[in-house]
């Protein structure tokens, strides 16, 4: 059997009193295309966010490419060192709903500031693969832009190439079209689609699209309170899907 890339073992994590996470467990495959769907507040973020060791969790262990960290014994900090953070971050790239591009660098400086800095690569070498990943987007044109010169949806496609430059294992998308105008998603979710379908990159998704998940992914998770309430193959999950909770909520959006 295929060994998980990503295992949450049951995961807890609380703000304050909210129990956002309750011993939460959640295997990924390598190459697997994953989409969290559910409703608001029911801790897809989350679980995102904790993966990109942007949250500490109180209980439970991460496993991520063969390291590991731990709970903290209920006080919610990070038992592993920096180092140790900072090498589970490489193999894990983010695309947040605000792009969060630098607004001082050109589009090509955003993209090859990380693997530069960080991975160590040369500046020429890191260009050449800058233009590369914003070919790949559609964008090499627009390489010494700056942000503010760009629409919405090309600082989005600009992101998702800074993420793929630090040739991660693991790609989140968090809503990445929610802060889009509805004219802009087609050409985000395109370049998504694309990579999905030709690359073997392992892919966790958060989206209220649910046309585009049915589109995308291996297996679609339905999320509600903090737990993983259904989940299956996008036509099982949208066509038939077996628990109240699911169909009341596709119901809701559909
Ligand atoms: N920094 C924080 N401090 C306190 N509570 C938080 C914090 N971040 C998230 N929460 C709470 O944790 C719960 C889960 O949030 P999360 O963002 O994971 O939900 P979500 O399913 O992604 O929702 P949405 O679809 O609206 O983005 C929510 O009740 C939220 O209010």
């Amino acid at each position: 059997m295929t060994q998980p890339l990503i295992r949450f073992q049951d995961v807890t994590k609380r703000y304050g009193h909210l129990t956002v996470l309750d011993n939460f467990c959640f295997d990924v495959t390598p190459g697997e295309k994953v989409t969290l769907i559910g409703p608001s507040g029911s801790g897809k973020s989350t679980v995102l966010r904790i993966l990109m060791t942007l949250e500490p969790f109180q209980e439970g262990t991460l496993h991520l490419a063969g390291m590991s960290y731990h709970q903290d014994n209920g006080r919610g900090r990070f038992l592993a060192s920096e180092a140790h953070l900072r090498q589970i971050r490489t193999h894990v790239g983010m695309v947040f709903q605000s792009f969060n591009l630098f607004p001082h660098m050109t589009v090509l400086r955003n993209v090859v500031e990380a693997p530069t800095r960080v991975l160590g690569l040369g500046r020429a070498e890191a260009e050449c693969r800058g233009v590369d990943l914003l070919r790949m987007v559609g964008l090499s044109e627009k390489k010494d832009y700056y942000p503010s010169q760009l629409s919405g949806g090309q600082q989005q496609r600009v992101a998702i190439a800074r993420a793929l430059a630090m040739r991660p294992r693991v790609l989140l998308f968090d809503e990445p079209t929610s802060a889009l105008d509805p004219q802009l998603v087609g050409e985000v979710l395109g370049v998504i689609r694309d990579l999905a379908h030709e690359h073997d990159l392992t892919m966790l998704l958060v989206t209220h699209e649910m046309r585009f998940a049915r589109e995308v992914s291996d297996r679609v998770c339905f999320f509600d309170k903090g737990r993983i309430c259904e989940q299956g193959k996008p036509e099982d999950i949208f066509s038939a899907p077996k628990e109240d909770r699911t169909k009341e909520f596709l119901g809701s959006i559909l």
